[in-house]
Order: structure tokens, then C-alpha cells, then sequence
């Protein structure tokens, strides 16, 4: 099969203490390709800790380390890639304080915002929710065809988000996505490292038209 194996995109629950890091490194053990610290409760003095002790985690690992929302927390943590949505900074805010890493960002069910994201620098898009989300469940349901929509739309990763478990994403493979984004189904679960080689072995049967880790990639991090 030609192409890239389509990603594993982890995202974590909020901290809520050290039992986090337990979750958050048996869900490592299993060898995700990108770890999002996602965090809509703490202060950003403990989610910038958060951030820093869950990057050393991820790069012991190889693991691209992002962090959701803040440019801030993004910047003083040594992040990958700040992802970014429509109540957060914009691409160009968050430039004047992350400088040049990458910023990845949400575009929901629209096509329209994916181009001008592109347009404006995105890393990639993200499109969702698909499925309704345990962990956003006020999140709008995109139409399925968004993801072939998108990856027409557009020349940078796609990902899908919302809702996706290792029983509904096979779908979303089809399409060709470069990845998929998921919280609840692997944090949610008995034992997170278990799912996430469930997803592992899943992917391994998938094909994606472009390199699904090209922001990780040139920033030199990831292998070859
Ligand atoms: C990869 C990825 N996609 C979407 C989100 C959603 O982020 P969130 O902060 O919950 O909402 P928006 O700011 O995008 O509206 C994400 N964190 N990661
Ligand atoms: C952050 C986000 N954006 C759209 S749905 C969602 C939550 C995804 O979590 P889950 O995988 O538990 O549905
Ligand atoms: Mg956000």
C-alpha cells in the first residue's frame, strides 16, 4: 500500500491531580503518534506545569506533545504545535507569542474556514464532531462527506474529532483522514494502552494521501 499510515491523535481529559500523569502514561505505553493537553478547568500557572512535565513525557517517547487553546501555556511548555478554535486566539495572535511553531486548528463542519485556515498557515485542520462526543456534546455533527470534502479543499493534514471510537472509525479511514482525534474512547477506558493498540492495529490497514505528521516532521522531531 502506498501513502502514510493515518494518525493517532490523543487528547487528554482535564488534570485533575497525579492519578492524570498514571492515566496519561499507560495511554502512552501503547504508543500514540501526538498527545493534546486539553485542559478547560485549571489555572494556566498549573497548566503550564502540567504542560511541561507532559512534554517530557511524550519526547522520552518520541511522541509530538501539543497544547490546546493557549499560546502561552504552548510557548513556556516547549510544545510541538498549538491547536487553536474559534473562541481562542487567532493564527495571527497566537504567532506574535509562539513565533514559529506550528499551530494547528478546528474547523468544524466547513470547508470554506479549512481553505482560509490554509491560507493563514494552518498545520493542518481538524473537522468534528462525527459522531455526538462524550466529552463535547454541545459539538455540531458534520455531514459525512466532510472529510472528502476537506482533503479536496485542502493540502495540509486532515483530522477528524469527535465522538470516534474503535468501532466507528473505520469509516472515516475510508474517506482517507489523516488521522482522527479522540478523548473518551481511550481515556474513558479500562485500560487506555489497551485501546490505543486497538487503534494501532486499525490504522495499520489504512492509507492517507499525505504525510499526516508533516508538522512534526519539520520541525525535526519526528523519525524518519
Ligand atoms: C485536534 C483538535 N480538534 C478540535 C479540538 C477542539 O478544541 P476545543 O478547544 O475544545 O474547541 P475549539 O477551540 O476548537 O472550538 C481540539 N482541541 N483538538
Ligand atoms: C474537542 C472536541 N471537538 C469536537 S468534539 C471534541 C471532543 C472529542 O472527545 P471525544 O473523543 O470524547 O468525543
Ligand atoms: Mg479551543
Amino acid at each position: 500500500m502506498s501513502g502514510w499510515k493515518p494518525i493517532l491523535y490523543l487528547i487528554t481529559p482535564d488534570y485533575i491531580g497525579e492519578g492524570f500523569f498514571r492515566l496519561v502514561e499507560d495511554a502512552l505505553d501503547g504508543g500514540p503518534d501526538v498527545l493534546q493537553y486539553r485542559d478547560k478547568k485549571s489555572t494556566r500557572q498549573t497548566r503550564t506545569e502540567v504542560a511541561r512535565r507532559l512534554r517530557r513525557m511524550c519526547h522520552d517517547r518520541g511522541v509530538a506533545f501539543v497544547v490546546d487553546d493557549d499560546p502561552y501555556v504552548a510557548r513556556d511548555s516547549g510544545a510541538d504545535l498549538l491547536h487553536v478554535g474559534r473562541d481562542d486566539p487567532s493564527i495571527e495572535e497566537a504567532r506574535e507569542v509562539v513565533g514559529n511553531m506550528p499551530i494547528g486548528s478546528s474547523s468544524y463542519c466547513s470547508t470554506s474556514l479549512a481553505r482560509d485556515l490554509e491560507r493563514r498557515g494552518s498545520a493542518y485542520v481538524a473537522f468534528g464532531a462525527f459522531f455526538r462526543s462524550p466529552s463535547k456534546p454541545e459539538a455540531a455533527l458534520c455531514d459525512k462527506k466532510t472529510i472528502t470534502e476537506g482533503l479536496r479543499a485542502v493540502r495540509i493534514p486532515v483530522y477528524a474529532i469527535g465522538g470516534i471510537s474503535q468501532t466507528n472509525v473505520k469509516p472515516l479511514l475510508e474517506q482517507g483522514v489523516s488521522g482522527v482525534a479522540v478523548i473518551s474512547s481511550v481515556f474513558s477506558s479500562e485500560n487506555p494502552k489497551r485501546a490505543v493498540l486497538e487503534y494501532s492495529g486499525i490504522l495499520a490497514e489504512y492509507r492517507c494521501d499525505r504525510d499526516p505528521l508533516s508538522w512534526f516532521r519539520r520541525a525535526g522531531q519526528a523519525g524518519p
